[in-house]
Formats: structure tokens, sequence, C-alpha cells
């Protein structure tokens, strides 16, 4: 389940389950389980090059990534909330919005890269259908930051609306748009000294809330990774989603 230079779990939304996990893999992987805000179970990544990786067991969420150099790349919001009933805002959410057939999450740490494999199984014995988000919230310096990737994408009617995306867009207000068909990298400059490349985008949302989240908007962007559109699974199918962020 894992290899000398990197850390890595799997878990499904059934905490009792990833405990057990995280507890079979604690020695060898660097995987611990400890007490995160709100009293809520969090696992601990590491590396043997220094990167780190936080995992709420609620949700799924990913609250840090930090790279060997201590920086941490990913940003949760002051008002987020660790209850175990909210969602936390920030970090690698990822939105599954049906409950029922359940998604089954692997997070992969290695010293530049931490990749997410989510996979959805249906084991209903009927077909459903569903669309899903990797909500990720990364530190920048909104006024700084950029994406590479997106040119000549079709986008849907958000805010703003570029009838033909741009080489290089940035964040000069409130942005909360979907690309479609982006291509499979884009590069993200955080204004913050790094470059970090988003593999195996589907489409792309550009999201900065700009003056509706004051006290926060110029320190984050928010590049996700969506699948938009019905995914149809038949009785028993799955599909699998992978998103790998990493640095040079
Ligand atoms: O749920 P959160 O983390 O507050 O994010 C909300 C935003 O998420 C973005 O994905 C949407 O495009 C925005 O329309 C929305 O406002």
């Amino acid at each position: 389940m894992g290899s000398i230079c990197s850390g890595r779990i799997n878990f499904d939304p059934v905490e009792r389950k990833c405990r057990e996990m995280a507890y079979a893999s604690s020695t060898s992987l660097g995987v611990r389980l400890t007490e995160g805000e709100g009293n809520l179970p969090k696992l601990v990544l590491t590396s043997p090059a220094g990167s780190e990786a936080e995992i709420y067991l609620f949700g799924g969420f990913i609250t840090s990534w930090k790279v060997p150099s201590g920086k941490d790349l990913l940003f949760v919001r002051p008002d987020a909330v660790f209850n175990g009933n909210k969602p936390i805002s920030g970090g690698v959410p990822h939105c599954f919005p049906q409950f029922g057939p359940g998604p089954i999450q692997q997070v992969t740490l290695n010293a530049k890269s931490l990749a997410t494999e989510l996979t959805v199984k249906n084991t209903d014995n009927k077909a459903f259908s569903f669309s899903t988000t990797l909500h990720t919230y990364f530190q920048a310096s909104v006024s700084n930051a950029s994406v590479k990737g997106l040119k000549g994408c079709k986008t849907l009617n958000k805010d703003p609306d570029p009838k033909n995306p741009v080489e290089v867009v940035t964040f000069p207000g409130f942005v909360d748009c979907a690309y479609l068909d982006a291509s499979s990298e884009l590069q993200l400059d955080n204004g913050l000294g790094d470059l970090i490349s988003i593999k195996n985008t589907v489409y792309a949302v550009l999201w900065n809330p700009y003056l509706q989240m004051e006290a926060c908007y110029k320190d984050f962007v928010c590049v996700e990774n969506a699948k938009i559109g019905s995914v149809q699974l038949e009785p028993e199918q799955t599909w699998t989603a992978v998103q790998h962020l990493s640095i040079a």
C-alpha cells in the first residue's frame, strides 16, 4: 500500500474502517492518527522527504499539504467550521452530492506531489448518476495569481464570462467561472513563488469571492477539478477520478 518515498492511505466514508487502516499502516508509512480541530480525528501523512498532508476522517477533507520547505500550499478559510456536520471550508473537499453509493478516496503523498483518487461504486441494483467536484482551495496572493491551460475553453455563463479565455487567466475581482474541456494539465502560479501543476482536469472551475469574503479573499484562489453533467453508473459499475497536484 505504499513505497519508501510515499505515504498513502485509502479510506471510505465509514470512519471506523479508516481508523483501522490508519493504525494498520502507521509504522511503515508515516501515517499517524491524531486529534484535529473540534476534536475531530485527523490523519497526518508524512514522507521521508519532509512533505506532509493532513486529512480529516470526516468527509475525507485534506486540510493541509506541506512541501518539504514547510510551506503549506492549501488554504483553510478562517470561518471554517469543524463540527463534524458542516463541510470544512478549505483544503481539498470533494463534493459528492448524493448519499447512498459511497465514494472511496485514496490519498498519495510524495516529496513534491499530492494525488487523490476518488472511486465511486454503484452498489445498488439500479443505475444512478451524479456530478462531482474537487473544490481545492490554494494559498495565494490573489492579485498576483494566475492559471494557464484554459485558453480557448468554452465557459459556462458565470462571472466573468470570457468569450475566449486567454493564455493566462487572472483573478481581477469576483470570479466564479466554469471552463469546459480544460486541458488535462493546468498550471497555477499562486503569486507566492510556487508553480503548481494540476493534472487530470476534466472541467475547471475558478472561484474567488472577492469582497463577499473581505477577511480572506486576498489569500486564496479555488481551482476546482469538476465533472459537470452526470456520470451514469450501472449496478456494480465503478468510476474513478484522479487528481495529481505537484510542484517543480
Ligand atoms: O462551499 P464553499 O467552499 O463555500 O464554496 C462556494 C463556491 O464554490 C464554487 O465551486 C462555486 O462555483 C461558487 O458558486 C460557490 O459560491
